[in-house]
């Protein structure tokens, strides 16, 4: 499990506090306003920036002082950080190893990756000449193949219509359920909870709540909750 024990952001006035756990495997949505500090608490999860109090534990394990590519999380953000000169399967291939000099056995993971996330044969294409969607799916199977235990997705489909937005969710629960991972992924789209959480957290008015059952907090949204679902 993920606990954040008595953590706080800071960016100048600003404050973010949390104090919860994620059980493992659990599929969780972050929900809040804009600015409330959805990616800052990812950026402290996946090691770009510090807490400034408190701490991060995974089944007991202090990630203080440990790097983001040591911590056990892969992340993928909105726009998919790939690499516009490198193929699809060259940046699938970085999650394996930075310096890309893949054996058989590498190369024959990258292909199996690829296919399981729908890009068979696709995987000598450069970013500029694969679609949205496909190119989600690149960045998916690159976190695919790092198998971490924790799978972070910062609005990684927000450029997606609904239609392939929903796609692509249903994609990454089901790779988290083949997998085990525990998923956190921060979205705009209440639909998206419902279609893919189990548990919600709410990020509002300086602190991410303890993760809810999402059938409980949508039938019994706290204020926050629907004074945000009101104004989105
Ligand atoms: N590098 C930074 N330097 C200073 N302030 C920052 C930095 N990153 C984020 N902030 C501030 O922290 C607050 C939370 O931002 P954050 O991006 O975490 O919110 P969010 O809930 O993810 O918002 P959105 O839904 O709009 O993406 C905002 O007030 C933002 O301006």
């Amino acid at each position: 499990m993920l606990t954040l024990d008595g953590v706080e952001m800071r960016w100048g006035d600003w404050r973010l506090s949390a104090d919860l756990t994620v059980p493992g495997g659990a599929r969780v949505a972050l929900i809040g306003p804009s600015g409330a500090g959805k990616s800052t608490l990812l950026a402290a999860i996946a090691g770009f920036q510090d807490p400034d109090a408190g701490r991060i534990t995974w089944n007991g394990e202090d990630l203080a002082g440990m790097a983001p590519a040591q911590r056990p999380v892969a992340i993928i953000f909105q726009d998919n950080n790939l690499f516009p000169h490198l193929t699809a399967a060259e940046n699938v291939g970085l999650g394996l190893r930075p310096d890309l000099k893949l054996d058989a056995a590498g190369r024959a993971k990258v292909e199996e990756a690829l296919a399981r996330v729908g890009l068979d044969g696709l995987g000598q294409r450069k970013p500029g000449q694969l679609s949205g969607g496909q190119a989600a799916r690149v960045a998916l199977a690159r976190a695919l193949l790092r198998h971490k235990p924790i799978m972070l997705l910062d609005e990684p489909f927000g450029a997606l219509g609904p239609a392939l937005r929903a796609e692509m969710l249903a994609l990454v629960a089901e790779l988290a359920n083949e997998t085990g991972a525990t998923l956190i992924f921060v979205s705009h789209e209440p639909d998206d909870a419902r279609a893919i959480a189990d548990q919600v957290i709410l990020v509002a008015e300086g602190r991410a709540e303890s993760p809810v059952p999402t059938d409980e907090i949508f039938a019994n949204p706290p204020a926050a909750l629907s004074q945000y679902l009101g104004s989105s």
